[in-house]
């Protein structure tokens, strides 16, 4: 620095004011330096240095700074030479003891041709603390600022989670740790019909989720809601229902998440939708599709009889007969079909007890719709009553799927019992009930289904002896029999043997295709002397293979032997016009225990198979379940026939 740059300013006297004006703001001393004398001390100065003005005016530079007379000299002859100098290197004792640091600033001036210093003094401590305040003002300032930045971002994040909420089509409402409300979004107001305020505030369980759909109370502590904050994991509920305010149920889903704050679970939030529309689709589908489901099932169930039908109504119901036996029952039929009366048929096996009932059917009001036939001595016992009444899914071990029962399956047709003494007793009961009711319903179901069905009955047993021995409920005896019918013994009405011959011949002949063999008189007299145990079926089967087996338009006849007694006849021979000698006449238990000898040759033949092609039901010309159910009347164990293991 030079003197030019930094020469003592001169000043006239009315600026030396203007100074002193200035010098009043800061501690300023004007010293004059030749004689070390303080000649001007100002407020500021006298303050901060804790002494007088006049104490000042009359004190030297050296005395205030005791010690120190080379720094003052170099520092005032620095500011003589440049015309300003400053130092911190001069210190100050405060008559109070503390030492002041400061800073001095010395300019030189010229007053009246003399050279005078004006001594600045700057109180450091002071300014530190300024400067400290003013520090902390910016950090104020910053940190205002920075704060209103933050605020302003959340309130804008605020705004759009806002928007969000709003513009969200599921309820979104969130809970407290308490349970709490702590907002609702207006999808929520308008599916609850609560507003967001009745709700903001209150525990909101016990508002919308007091109870099940059923009305049981739903306490708080199982509401999965609440579990999600208890336990913190997120719970999803498919199908539930929320109370709206004017008390109709809504069905809802929802999912219930936890919210966490710095690890600690401090809520939830709920967001749910109305599934009610969904579910009534959804519950009405499944109806149309379990109706669809029945339908087929029925139908197949139709087609199947109906099948059924076909193959075993080849002579489409005409009952050939002209004894009085048979033209009896035809009256019988004609009686009784218009009505809905039940019938009891009665009669041995292949007496055309089937044939009556069909026609029955046929001639009733209801012969457009199924006759449906039951043949209870080929269902298992345990089967029975599913197989009457149905099941639905799960009913039992098995039961995969639903099933309609014979009644279901016979509505506003007809239900033909066959063999219906073989109904197990404690079904009996049950099966009256329905009679009387046309109620039922199926296993493992509640719901009540009513029928329009008409019964008709069949039986080769004495069912009033079976009532006797308390194997048949005599209640039910008397619901069957409402109109018996009886079918008579083929061997008691010997009159229709040449018409049901004639008559089974043409319709097999017409069925294989093969030329009609001739019936003689002979043959016809011989067929006529025959018991018939097995009596029309017997009388068709024997026909038939005599007609496969024609030779040459003859028919050659190879009866069955019966018993001990040699039935067996060659009808191409000649035929014995006489009548049986009155010794050859059996009676009742005699024809029995001739049938059961038969039984037991033909399951010795056929190592105790019934059905199918070696079965003994072939070779007794017999429909199987008819064996069956005669092997059952006799009490005969067919696995007493059986060599191995291969039953059927
Ligand atoms: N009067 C008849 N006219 C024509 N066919 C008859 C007559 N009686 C019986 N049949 C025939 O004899 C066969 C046996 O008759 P059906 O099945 O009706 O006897 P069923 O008494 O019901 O026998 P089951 O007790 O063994 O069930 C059938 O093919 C049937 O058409």
């Amino acid at each position: 620095m030079n003197r030019d740059v930094n020469r003592p300013i001169s000043m006239p006297l009315e600026t030396l004011h203007l100074q002193a004006l200035l010098a009043h703001t800061h501690p300023t001393l004007l010293v004059h330096p030749k004689t070390d004398s303080i000649v001007f001390a100002n407020d500021a100065a006298a303050k901060l240095l804790g002494r007088s003005i006049e104490a000042l005016k009359s004190s030297k530079m050296s005395a205030l700074h005791k010690g120190q007379v080379p720094s003052l000299v170099v520092f005032s002859e620095a500011a003589l030479y440049h015309g300003f100098a400053w130092t911190r290197g001069l210190d100050l004792t405060h008559p109070d003891g503390t030492e002041l640091k400061l800073e001095h600033e010395a300019r030189a001036i010229i007053l009246d041709g003399q050279e005078y210093l004006t001594v600045t003094i700057s109180d450091l401590d002071a300014r530190h603390r300024r400067d400290v305040d003013s520090e902390a003002d910016d950090y104020l300032r910053e940190g205002i600022s920075e704060w209103r930045r933050a605020e302003r971002f959340f309130r804008e994040i605020e705004r759009e989670n806002q928007l969000i909420l709003g513009a969200a089509g599921e309820g979104i409402y969130g809970v407290n740790s308490d349970g709490i409300t702590t907002f609702v979004n207006p999808a929520a107001e308008r599916m609850l019909g609560w507003t967001a305020d009745a709700l903001v505030g209150r525990e909101i369980h016990s508002i919308i989720h007091h109870s099940h759909v059923d009305g049981e109370p739903y306490h708080a502590e199982q509401c999965p809601i609440y579990n999600a904050f208890r336990e913190g994991i997120v719970r999803r509920v498919d199908d539930e229902v929320f109370w709206r305010s004017d008390g109709k149920p809504i069905r809802v889903e929802y999912t219930s998440t936890p919210i966490r704050d710095h690890g600690l679970v401090i809520g939830a939030v709920i967001v749910f939708r109305d599934i009610t529309e969904r579910k009534i689709a959804e519950e009405k589908l499944h109806a149309a599709l379990a109706e669809v489901d029945r339908l087929r099932e029925r139908l197949e169930l139709e087609n199947a009889y109906l099948q059924e039908e076909i193959l075993s109504t080849n002579n489409h119901h005409e009952i050939i007969g002209q004894s009085d036996a048979i033209q009896g029952a035809l009256k019988q039929i004609d009686l009784v079909a218009p009505t809905d009366a039940n019938v009891l048929i009665t009669g041995e096996s292949g007496t055309g007890k089937e044939l009556i009932a069909r026609a029955i059917h046929q001639a009733s009001t209801r012969s457009d719709r199924v006759l449906v036939r039951v043949n209870c001595a080929a269902i298992p016992h345990e089967l029975f009553e599913s197989e009457f009444f149905g099941h639905v899914r799960g009913a039992f071990t098995g039961a995969i799927r639903d099933r309609v029962g014979r009644f279901e399956l016979a509505d506003r047709g007809t239900l033909f019992l066959d063999e219906v003494g073989e109904i197990p007793l404690e079904l009996q009961g049950k099966l009256l009930r329905v009679l009387q009711d046309q109620k039922f319903e199926r296993i493992g179901e509640e719901r009540t289904r009513e029928v329009n069905v008409r019964l008709i009955a069949a039986t080769n047993r004495d069912l009033k002896e079976e009532v006797r021995q308390g194997r048949f409920r005599e209640d039910l005896y008397f619901r069957l029999n409402v109109f018996p019918i009886e079918c008579r013994p083929l061997r008691e009405r010997t009159d229709d043997i040449p018409p049901l011959a004639t008559h089974f011949l043409r319709n097999i002949c017409q069925r294989l295709n093969i030329a009609q063999p001739t019936l003689t008189n002979g043959q016809v007299r011989t067929l006529q002397h025959y018991g018939w145990p097995g009596n029309a079926r017997e009388l068709e089967n024997v026909i038939e293979r005599a007609a496969i087996l024609a030779h040459d338009g003859k028919l050659h006849f190879d009866l069955p032997e019966i018993g001990g007694r040699d039935s067996r006849k060659s009808i191409d021979a000649k035929a014995d016009p006489t009548p049986p000698p009155h010794n050859n006449i059996l009676t009742r238990n005699e024809l029995k225990q001739t049938e059961y000898n038969n039984i037991i040759q033909a399951l010795t033949a056929t190592q105790g198979k019934i059905f199918g092609k070696n079965g003994a039901a072939i070779l007794l010309d017999i429909k199987p379940t008819t064996l069956a159910s005669r092997i059952k009347t006799f009490k005969i164990d067919r696995r007493d026939f059986v060599s191995g293991k291969n039953t059927e």
